[in-house]
């Protein structure tokens, strides 16, 4: 089976390749300009999904990432792109200074679009953990400053296959592969 990722996002792209890899399903990749929305991961990835469908003509995923403080009531959220670009991962850490908990969420949402002519279905996967002063390699967005509940580690400092295993991105495409096996 071969499915087309629409994302520009390298780091996305990587582990969506090894998990999606791992079930024989291949992944092709495309960079398209699509605008994105304002509103949850689920209304995003939906847009996103919609909009790629009609640009290709033909079926694709796509994907939205967010990063939710709990002590924030859920924000940064969809936006987590522009405050880690703005503030880095100090910043992001500084954001949580005098507030009570540092406790955080990564959300993850698919979306799956048949075809242009097709309403997009949407995959989701949550992992819960704490907002920590970085550590290990930062080459992915803001890995290193997250540590998911029950390990010591930051995403940044896993081996891939851990971070794939629990990951927000691992478990929203564990729920997409059932779904596209009901395809074949
Ligand atoms: O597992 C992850 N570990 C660390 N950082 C991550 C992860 N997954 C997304 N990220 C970052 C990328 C971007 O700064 C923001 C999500 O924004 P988001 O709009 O979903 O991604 P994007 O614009 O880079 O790619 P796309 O072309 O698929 O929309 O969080
Ligand atoms: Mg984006």
């Amino acid at each position: 089976m071969r499915i087309t990722f629409v994302t520009g996002n390298a780091g996305k792209l990587r582990e969506v390749r090894q998990i999606l890899g791992a079930a024989n399903i291949d992944v092709v990749s495309q960079e398209l300009d699509i605008p994105e929305i304002q509103g949850t991961t689920g209304e995003i990835a939906t847009a996103k999904c919609r909009r790629a469908a009609e640009l290709l003509g033909g079926p694709c995923i796509t994907e939205d990432t967010a990063l939710c403080f709990e002590a924030m009531n859920g924000l940064p959220g969809p936006y987590i792109k522009f405050f880690l670009k703005e503030l880095g991962h100090d910043g992001l850490n500084n954001m949580l200074v005098g507030f009570p908990t540092k406790a955080a969420y990564a959300l993850c949402t698919f979306a799956y679009s048949a075809g242009p002519q097709w309403e997009p279905i949407l995959f989701e996967g949550r992992t819960d953990g704490q907002i920590v002063p970085a550590r290990g390699e930062g080459n992915f967005g803001w890995d290193a400053c997250f540590e998911p509940k029950g390990f010591e580690q930051t995403y940044a400092e896993m081996p891939a296959e851990l971070k794939n295993q629990i990951s927000h991105r691992g478990r929203a495409l564990e729920i997409l592969v059932k779904y596209l096996r009901t395809l074949e």
